[in-house]
């Protein structure tokens, strides 16, 4: 048993063309009954960290709340496209945020997700300017999708988060809805030694995040 479990929430602005988040169903929770049924399992699992994903958590009108709840008791990562996360960064009490830049040309960005990467690139830039000051740890990640987002996008992001030198989390794609293959290893490593051209700290889904089969947990 992980000692991590994974908050979806419902909704998203974006229409990735390759996301595998399906929601079959979903409840309609106050957050304190949330944090109650969250704060039960803890003593039941040993659960020390809680990843709040989706759909876009950011879309979530009481987020903030959710994480000044889980402050101090969990540790917290908040992963996000980006797009809504300067309206409610200041209010926000989590260890880390991971934002995904699905791609830097922007015509690209509006083909896979449907939507302009504008506000992504403005949020990473804040979190760039003001790394040192944002009391939590901030990741950038991409999907490395075979003749989609190849090495030549990972090239232009790794570059403009370089300025910063942000941390860099290669994804590997795992195929869903579309019919694009999985990256092989070879290309993974290609594309990592590519962002170590701008960057000190890039890893790859190789080396982490290895979801389990089968062991769900469903409120
Ligand atoms: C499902 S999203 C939810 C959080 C947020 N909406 C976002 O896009 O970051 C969580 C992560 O899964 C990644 N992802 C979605 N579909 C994927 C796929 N088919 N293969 C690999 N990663 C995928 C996203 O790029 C993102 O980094
Ligand atoms: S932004 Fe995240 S949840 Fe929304 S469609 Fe894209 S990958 Fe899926």
């Amino acid at each position: 048993m992980s000692d991590k479990i994974t908050l979806l929430t419902y909704g998203c602005n974006f229409k990735c063309k390759y996301c595998f988040f399906k929601p079959l169903a979903y409840k309609n929770l106050p957050i304190k009954e949330l944090y109650k049924i969250i704060y039960n399992m803890m003593g039941e699992y040993e659960l020390s960290r809680i990843m709040i994903a989706g759909g876009e958590p950011t879309l979530q009108e009481d987020l903030p709340g959710l994480t000044k709840l889980l402050d101090g008791k969990f540790y917290t990562i908040l992963s996000t496209n980006g797009s809504h996360l300067l309206k409610i960064i200041d209010e926000l009490k989590v260890n880390e945020v991971h934002v995904s830049l699905k791609a830097f040309n922007d015509k690209k960005h509006k083909i896979l997700t449907s939507k302009s990467n504008n506000s992504t690139l403005e949020a990473i830039e804040y979190l760039g300017e003001n790394k040192e000051d944002l009391g939590f740890k901030v990741e950038i990640s991409t999907v490395l999708i075979p003749n989609i987002i190849e090495i030549s996008e990972i090239d232009k992001i790794a570059k403009f988060i370089g300025e910063w030198d942000l941390p860099y989390h290669i994804i590997a794609h795992v195929p869903s809805k579309l019919k694009a293959p999985r990256p092989t290893k070879k290309l993974i490593e290609e594309a990592k030694k590519t962002s170590k051209k701008y960057l000190s700290k890039v890893s790859t889904s190789l080396e982490s995040r290895k979801h389990i089969k089968g062991e769900k947990i469903i409120i």
